[in-house]
């Protein structure tokens, strides 16, 4: 077939490869999930099921694709971070996007009977994702998207709660509830709770407050592995290349590494400096004191 008249269609396919040297985040979001929570009537404000079997979903696609360092999802969205050095499929944008898409619907439905037992999935009712992809120039600037996205799940989360309480606990109407929540600040949606239903916020479950961050944890043999495979934090980030065999150990690495879910603040500092393997793209671990403080999946 090669050469034939046909062949100069291929002309008409437009690249789209991100640019180099740049953190890439595909954002995936529910289609619809308004009316399929409904229909399945999932727990209102907040349906662990449906938390964990998002998260069960995640944790497939980070096992699936190495090259994601960092993943952070709530309510029906997830965020998935490949580093500035990933060249995962020439970091062609549409490859990226789909193939999460893809991957993460299919194991969505895969895991739905193992979190809705009793609720077979119906169709039109058949869960979908949407997804696009954003870079960002520095790490900076992507924890400020990260911090944007956990800033978003505590507003929601609070306002949700809030409102959920007065309809559920307060036999409130819905339109009544929202009216006097509108104009209300988050002191006074803490004051409602506690004053009219003895309800702390504080002591609400994490994964509702801070949503889920997944990450890598490495089993490190010998420190020395740690400075064996890259060159990526950001002084150097403008040599991003990787021989292939470092690449290929990097792999290796990561495929091995436990995917881990915890519902902690990544506004502050704190969690990337315990973890500086995440931004760094270098495997590494924990110091011993907090190597037990994460909660383990799969
Ligand atoms: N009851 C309940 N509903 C949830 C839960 N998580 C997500 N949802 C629903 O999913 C919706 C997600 O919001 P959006 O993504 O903005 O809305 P959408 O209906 O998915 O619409 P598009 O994303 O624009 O297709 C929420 O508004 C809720 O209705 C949950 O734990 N419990
Ligand atoms: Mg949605
Ligand atoms: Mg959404």
């Amino acid at each position: 077939m090669a050469n034939s008249k046909f062949e100069y269609v291929k002309d008409f396919e437009q690249p789209d490869a991100l640019l180099p040297n740049t953190w890439i985040v595909v954002r995936i979001d529910g289609r619809g999930f308004h009316k399929l929570s409904d229909h399945y009537a999932f727990v209102k404000p907040n349906d662990r099921r449906a938390l964990d079997l998002m998260n069960a979903a995640a944790v497939a696609v980070m096992k699936d694709l190495p090259d994601l360092c960092i993943a952070y999802g709530v309510s029906d969205e997830y965020s998935f971070v490949f580093h500035p050095t990933c060249q995962l499929f020439e970091r062609r944008n549409a490859k990226l996007v789909t193939t999460i898409v893809s991957t993460f619907t299919a194991y969505y439905i895969h895991l739905w009977s193992t979190y809705f037992p009793s609720k077979p999935l119906q169709p039109p009712y058949l869960p979908s994702f949407d997804g696009r992809a954003v870079i960002y120039p520095s790490a900076r600037i992507l924890r400020d998207y990260m911090s944007w996205r956990q800033v978003d799940c505590h507003i929601n989360n609070l306002y949700n709660t809030t409102f959920w309480t007065m309809v559920q606990q307060g036999d409130m109407s819905n339109t009544d509830a929202e009216q006097e929540l509108k104009g209300t600040v988050s002191a006074d949606k803490n004051e409602i709770l506690f004053k009219r239903f003895g309800i702390n916020y504080n002591n609400e479950e994490e994964i509702y407050k801070k949503g889920s961050v997944l990450y890598r944890q490495y089993e490190l043999q010998q420190p020395s592995q740690e400075h064996e495979v890259g060159d990526e934090d950001e002084s150097s980030i403008s040599e991003p290349k990787q021989s292939r065999s470092q690449q290929d150990k990097l792999k290796k690495l990561r495929r091995k590494a436990q995917v881990v879910v915890d519902h902690v603040d990544i506004i502050r500092d704190e969690f990337w400096q315990r973890r500086p393997w995440i931004l760094s793209g270098k495997p590494g671990k924990l110091p011993a004191a907090d190597s037990n403080d994460t909660q383990a999946t799969q």
